[in-house]
């Protein structure tokens, strides 16, 4: 174990400090990243803990997640993801710094000197980064700030990697991680719910998810007769389209080409497949310049984390061909279709290759 620097007299060597930034940004992966960061502060501080916390899409739920790094009795230190609380003296104060975009410093009931910097990127915060220890931490303040800087700009850039060029959709490359980040917070939101029975109420908590495949009809026959720069201009204003009528927590993709993936989080079928008729409708009777109107075909299906990404895939594409065999300009669901014969035998896990 290294001796922490806020121990040593006379400051801090530069290059540990370049060596610890080097270390953190060194990953390509956020979670990762997020673990890297809170170890690399809690080595070069003395501190009893480093804790970084994300920010959550709604006021229900103003934090996604928490990552501590705890020092032990022997000076170790251990990092964990910590389940989100909603309540709790450190989380509020962290959901304080965020929403005000000020530093807090302060002394916990427990005589702890508290430093908490907000991550700040596009003068909004995308999270915040809590430091304790036994003395005061004035003397950090400013290194905490920087490490908070590079963090939300390496944040700014992974996020860059994950998106289409043309629509700023979440692109292909990203959609298993996106999935199972969803899936996690969905996992997470569920044990919420169990303990606290009035929360058991709200729709969110209780949410499935649905994957859907949306597919723009006849889209070689707008190509062919506008050409291709209208063909792209149709895929960027339906993008737009998308973002402004599903809800923030829905993730949605270009995977490619004039085809699009979401996910979808309602409380049960009809809500999703709701949701994916209005839009269908919406796009029917918007007119896009020079082109005019446009349809969509889309298929969905349920799912849950156990299943298997590429066969729920499969599912909504069978859904989708199936509304491309019958008419287009429609949307359809994988299960209605099973239930009512309309679909082949189920497929066998191994027997596609979609990837
Ligand atoms: N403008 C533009 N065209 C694309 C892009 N990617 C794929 N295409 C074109 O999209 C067309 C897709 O055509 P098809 O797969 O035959 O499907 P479709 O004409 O939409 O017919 P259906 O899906 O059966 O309704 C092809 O002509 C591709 O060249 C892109 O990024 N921009």
């Amino acid at each position: 174990m290294r001796t922490p620097w806020h121990s040593l007299a006379g400051g801090m060597p530069e290059s540990r400090l370049l060596a610890s930034v080097a270390e953190f940004t060194h990953h390509r992966d956020i979670d990762a990243l997020d673990h890297s960061l809170v170890l690399s502060m809690a080595e070069l501080v003395a501190v009893k803990s480093v804790t970084l916390c994300k920010r959550g899409d709604t006021l229900q739920h103003p934090v996604e997640s928490l990552t501590v790094c705890l020092r032990n009795s022997d000076g170790h230190c251990v990092v964990e993801a910590v389940e989100p609380m909603r309540d709790g003296d450190p989380v509020e104060t962290m959901v304080c710094a965020m929403e005000t975009l000020e530093v807090i410093t302060d002394v916990t009931d427990e005589g702890l000197c508290r430093l908490v910097v907000p991550i700040i990127r596009e003068h909004a915060a995308i999270g915040a980064v809590m430091l304790e220890a036994e003395d005061t931490l004035d003397s950090v303040r400013t290194m905490v700030e920087g490490f908070a800087r590079i963090y939300a700009n390496y944040i700014a850039l992974l996020n860059e990697s994950e998106r289409d060029k043309l629509t700023g959709l979440y692109n292909r490359r990203s959609f298993e991680q996106r999935l199972q980040r969803l899936l996690k917070l969905q996992r997470q939101r569920a044990r919420a719910a169990r303990r606290d029975e009035e929360r058991r109420t709200h729709i969110e908590d209780v949410a499935q998810i649905y994957l859907a495949i949306l597919d723009i009809d006849h889209f070689k026959r707008i190509n062919d007769t506008w050409g291709h720069v209208y063909g792209d201009e149709v895929i960027l204003m339906l993008a737009q389209q998308m973002r402004a009528c599903f809800r923030q927590n829905d993730v949605l993709f270009r995977f490619g080409g004039e085809e699009f993936v979401m996910l979808i989080a309602s409380e049960d079928e009809a809500a999703a497949a709701g949701a994916l008729e209005r839009f269908r409708e919406h796009v029917a009777n918007w007119a896009f310049p020079q082109v005019g109107h446009v349809t969509v075909s889309i298929g969905y299906a349920l799912i849950s984390e156990n299943d298997y990404p590429e066969i729920v895939l499969d599912r909504a594409d069978k859904a989708l061909y199936f509304a491309k065999q019958n008419g287009r300009n429609s949307v359809q669901g994988f299960e209605k279709l099973t239930a009512r014969g309309e679909l082949g035998a189920p497929v066998a896990l191994g027997s596609i290759d979609l990837f």
